[in-house]
């Protein structure tokens, strides 16, 4: 997909500086500074140049050949998007040239809605689109309640998709295939949400192609430490992202903040004060809003956090 061979002449050992002598790749997987590199014909273990890490899995990159089946990333070609997430000291990238971020949730165990809005923002500003994928509806007890948590998201106009990993694995498939076809997705979720399950049944030789990046990549028995891209038919491709517990955004300024928070733009340009923080300022139109209930509470929480940590960056 998208990988082709620059010129007949492909770049050997150091010597190619002119961009046409290079050769092409997508990164397929990432390892601290250990990147899979899907080639022409052949998958090759790159790494960067110096302590560099700023190859995501997703990127389009041009890479000089240092052995059969091993390269140097010389450079990366422009990104159409870029998803990532940061702390106060430096960012993680997560994906590049992505179109959709999937957010898988389950009816059980119980979901962070903290988590959730993180990652819906970090897709707002990167300007990915997102949806929200409710699995295991077959614990029907859970369900009503799940379903009523999830309004707060479709209201503000994210897709929630239900579906059923292990009960309805038929369905779940059909359910997914038209969604990810001609798109590059990236699948996020907490641990124990079926994230697994799902990736499972949409990209039926997963686990066998996990295992080769892992061998190539020489991780271990650590299968799910590492993001890695699935290229698929229709032109479709899968990023599955190891689970995690945090996502700082703290790269974010005010201004990027307040844009990337649907439920605000109805009110942005209404308040008092054109430089509201709409942290307390007086006649602030989102937070009537949100006094109002126009706004979710929790969302505006979550917004206030999320300036409190921009202004921490340290980089
Ligand atoms: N009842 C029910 N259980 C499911 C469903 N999908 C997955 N599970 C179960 O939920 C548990 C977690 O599923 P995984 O697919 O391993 O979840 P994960 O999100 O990948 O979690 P990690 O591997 O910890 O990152 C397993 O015991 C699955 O069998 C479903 O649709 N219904
Ligand atoms: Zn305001």
């Amino acid at each position: 997909m998208g990988v082709r061979k620059q010129g007949a002449r492909s770049a050997r050992a150091g010597s190619a500086t002119n961009k046409a002598e290079l050769e092409q790749g997508l990164v397929i997987a990432a390892h601290g500074r250990h990147y899979l590199v899907q080639a022409a014909e052949q998958k090759l273990n790159c790494v960067t140049r110096g302590k560099k890490s700023d190859v995501a899995v997703g990127d389009h990159i041009r890479l000089a050949r240092t052995s059969a089946d091993q390269g140097v990333v010389e450079s990366i070609d422009e990104r159409r998007t870029l998803l990532y997430r940061s702390d106060q000291y430096k960012s993680k990238l997560l994906a590049a040239n992505v179109d959709q971020l999937f957010i898988v949730v389950a009816t059980e165990p119980s979901f962070s809605d903290d988590l959730v809005s993180r990652s819906l923002v970090a897709a707002e500003s990167a300007g990915v689109s997102a949806h929200l994928i409710l699995n295991k509806t077959d614990i029907t007890e859970a369900l009503p309640k799940t379903r009523e948590r999830l309004q707060v998201y479709a209201r503000l106009g994210y897709p929630v998709h239900e579906v059923s990993a292990k009960a309805q694995p038929e369905e779940t498939r059909a359910a997914f295939m038209p969604l990810l076809a001609g798109k590059s997705t990236i699948l996020i979720g907490q641990s124990g949400m079926g994230k697994s399950s799902i990736i499972n049944l949409i990209v039926p030789d997963a686990d066998i192609a996990t295992r080769e990046i892992s061998a190539a990549l020489d991780t271990g028995k650590h299968t799910t430490t590492f993001t890695r891209l699935y290229q698929m038919e229709q032109e479709a491709s899968i990023i599955d992202s190891p689970g995690f517990q945090e996502f700082g955004l703290y790269q974010l300024s005010e201004g990027m903040l307040e844009r990337a928070f649907r439920d605000f733009t109805p009110y942005l340009g209404k308040c008092r004060f054109y430089n509201c923080h709409h942290l307390n300022e007086p006649g602030c139109a989102v937070l009537e809003a949100v006094q109002a209930g126009e706004i979710a509470g929790m969302r505006h929480q979550l917004y206030a956090q999320l300036v409190h940590e921009s202004s921490q960056t340290l980089y």
